[in-house]
């Protein structure tokens, strides 16, 4: 019996003579877990090594205890996974290319059709009935979602699944992916959305050129942030900051405590000159780690 549902250990990959991934370690349980990273940090190619669509060049991963290289057919028929980038089925409607996917998975006909049904009503898409290349970027997103959403597999990768999703449906995918994990199932995912991540991850694992920063729950990565609240200004405010990120006509200034900030707030003399004010989340915690400026 597998002790992690994911184990990533000493993972490299090369591209020529490239390092994408340079020695790469973490684990997931039954969880969702975010990967998250600037760029070309090494996520989707993590994501590919377990789904076995790439082979490492040298450390291991496993999927519920199989080896995803050795026993890739085994890995295969625990996971289903959404790429970042996907053929388009064009000609199917959104409900005859779910029902497909999940027969060619192993369900019947009958089976595959209300399921397909349920879950695209779930992602809210069960009145859309035209072919698939006349959805939006977001309807088609959906769709795959609703393929992923409706298998029966332990493991769900999913790369950037809510990219180009509008504000409400993300809310109700959110809270269909925490339903997914609580009925068993471990998710994977990749976003550059921080507030999702603080929203919805169980942990976080944070990647910068091919290695690994940070892997944790969001909220112990934002206590280590040495500040606790924010504030954008106008450039025009002219008042003394300890520290502060240069946004050209504005600066967003962080503070150490409600009482510092308010101090700040005292000497202002044009009200207007403050913009907004916040507490600081996992984005700030987040660009701290990566340009090496938090412990
Ligand atoms: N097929 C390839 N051949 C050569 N280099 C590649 C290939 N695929 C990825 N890379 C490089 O490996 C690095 C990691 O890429 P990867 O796609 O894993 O990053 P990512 O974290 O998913 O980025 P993004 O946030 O932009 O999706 C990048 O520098 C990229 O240019």
């Amino acid at each position: 019996m597998a002790s992690n549902v994911v184990l990533v250990e000493g993972l490299v990959k090369k591209y020529g003579t490239y390092e994408a991934l340079k020695g790469l370690s973490f684990t997931s349980n039954t969880e969702l877990v975010i990967l998250a990273g600037p760029n070309g940090a090494g996520k989707t190619t993590t994501v590919e090594i377990l789904t076995t669509n790439l082979r490492p060049d040298s450390g291991r991963a496993e999927v519920m205890g199989y080896d995803v290289v050795n026993e890739y057919k085994a890995v295969r028929r625990v996971i289903a996974y959404l790429p970042q980038d996907y053929f388009v089925f064009g000609d199917l409607t959104p409900k005859e290319y779910v029902a497909s996917y999940l027969m060619a998975r192993g369900s019947s006909f009958w089976e595959a059709w209300r399921l397909a049904g349920e879950w695209l009503e779930a992602v809210g898409l069960s009145g859309v009935n035209r072919p698939m290349r006349q959805l939006s970027g977001g309807q088609m997103r959906r769709t795959y979602l609703a393929a992923m959403l409706a298998t029966d597999a332990e493991v769900l990768f999913l790369d950037e699944p809510t990219a180009g999703i509008d504000v409400e449906a993300r809310r109700d995918i959110w809270r269909l992916l925490r339903e997914k994990v609580r009925s068993g199932t471990c998710i994977l995912m990749t976003t550059h959305d921080m507030s999702e991540a603080e929203t919805i991850a169980d942990k976080v694992v944070i990647l910068n050129e091919g290695r690994m920063l940070y892997e944790g729950p969001p909220k112990a990565l934002v206590e280590k942030v040495g500040f606790s609240h924010k504030a954008v200004l106008s450039k025009e405010a002219r008042v003394e900051l300890k520290r502060y990120v240069d946004l050209g006509d504005r600066v967003l200034a962080y503070f150490s405590g409600k009482g510092e900030f308010e101090g700040l707030v005292s000497l202002l003399d044009d009200p207007r000159h403050l913009i907004s004010v916040g507490t600081v989340d996992l984005e700030d915690a987040y660009l701290l780690l990566v340009r090496g400026e938090l412990r």
